[in-house]
């Protein structure tokens, strides 16, 4: 049960998975309404030169959309636009029932979305992230603040996205231990493998196609590098085993040195490389690590192609489990901090009664 009230966004970050993100809730609100009982809407947008505000959560997007696509800043948006805007000043003069993090992740220290993160939380939001970045360096703090204010934090986006990781984990497996994770985690290198495999091209040219496709990461050496796979796992490790793991604490090996002679010599053996990453949830500390391997062809990750990602749990009662699909792409993210939205939306409906105050009825 919700109270009816309109629950209202503060998006930070108008990139491919922003903007799939402002566009999925949009196209959907009737849905979402009919469905669920739950009206999403949109209170700011915020990127690098400033913002769109409503704080009555009205936002149009759909106008907002089409004219960002014609190539116009956010910003300079007729009546709603607020030119350098930031967004640790959106978070803290904007109020939302969810701060959404869609910036780009740094591995050098989270920030500044570490910051918008617990500013949010502070402010009295729950928390949607598709940013990896805070979670990898400060995840027990951003916890530890959240739970002090009784605010939720989705990071089902964060964690591979469109395909399900954590919740398969902590709610399909509950009361099994799990013995070891095994994953292809990063689309773009898996697209980037398949291409090499299937056509013999060189990794730069299978990660331009990624780029065009908006899989890749602001910064793409966070993929072919194994970092993208790495924070995921990490995130996984630090949610799922209480870890701890910061990305100090993992072995991480990329794809660049793969040469398309690697790939034909493994083709030729009847084996197809993947960069793979691990927990050993069993050993202490937790270990994580990533990196490419040759499979057999039977093995259950070897027949994952394109930018479709899997992941595989060992455990001690139900055996087995893999779950394969979840492609990356911008609307995957979106399609997972919508997710993560409902949920908290319909499974934690009383903690908006105190944070909602500038939600309209609709
Ligand atoms: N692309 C994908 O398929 C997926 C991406 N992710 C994660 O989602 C996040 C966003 O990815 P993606 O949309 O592809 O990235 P993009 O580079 O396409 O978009 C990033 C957006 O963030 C804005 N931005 C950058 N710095 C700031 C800042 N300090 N304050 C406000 N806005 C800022 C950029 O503005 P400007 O354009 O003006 O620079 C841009 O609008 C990343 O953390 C990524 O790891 C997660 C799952 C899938
Ligand atoms: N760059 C990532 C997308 C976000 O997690 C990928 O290629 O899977």
């Amino acid at each position: 049960m919700t109270d009816g009230r309109q629950r209202n966004l503060l998006l930070l970050g108008f990139g491919n998975v922003g903007r799939a993100f402002a566009r999925l809730v949009t196209e959907k609100r009737d849905e979402l309404a009919g469905r669920y009982g739950v009206s999403f809407g949109f209170c700011g947008i915020v990127d690098v030169g400033g913002a769109v505000v409503d704080p009555a959560g009205n936002l149009p997007v759909a106008d907002i959309l089409r004219h960002v696509e014609a190539g116009r800043a956010p910003e300079d948006f007729p009546g709603f636009g607020r030119p350098g805007l930031s967004a640790p000043e959106a978070v803290r003069s904007v109020p939302a029932d969810f701060l959404v993090e869609a910036t780009p992740t740094s591995l050098r220290d989270g920030e500044p979305a570490r910051t918008h993160v617990l500013d949010g939380l502070r402010a009295g939001c729950h928390v949607l992230s598709a940013n990896k970045g805070p979670f990898i360096w400060d995840y027990e703090g951003i916890m530890e603040a959240a739970r002090e204010r009784g605010r939720m934090v989705g990071l089902s986006a964060a964690t591979a996205a469109a395909l399900p990781t954590l919740d398969v984990a902590e709610l399909c497996l509950a009361g099994s231990r799990i013995l070891s994770v095994e994953g292809i985690l990063n689309g773009t290198t898996n697209y980037i493998l398949t291409r090499m495999h299937q056509t013999g091209c060189r990794y730069e040219e299978g990660l331009r196609e990624a780029q065009r496709l908006g899989i890749a990461e602001t910064n793409p050496s966070l993929d072919v590098e194994g970092w993208d796979t790495a924070n995921k796992l990490i995130l996984m490790a630090n949610r799922v085993f209480q870890a701890g793991l910061t990305p100090r604490d993992v072995a991480v090996e990329g794809i660049t040195a793969i040469t398309p002679d690697r790939i034909g010599r493994a083709r030729e053996a009847g084996r197809v490389v993947k960069l793979i990453g691990r927990i050993d949830p069993g050993s202490d500390p937790v270990r994580v690590t990533v990196g490419p391997e040759e499979l057999p062809l039977d093995h259950p990750l070897a027949a994952v192609n394109g930018s479709e990602k899997a992941v595989s749990f060992e455990t001690d009662s139900m055996g087995r489990i893999t779950v394969s699909g979840g492609h990356s792409s911008p609307v995957g993210a979106a399609a997972a901090l919508l997710k993560d939205a409902l949920r908290i939306s319909l499974y934690h409906a009383k903690s908006f009664s105190r944070s909602s105050k500038a939600s309209s009825s609709r």
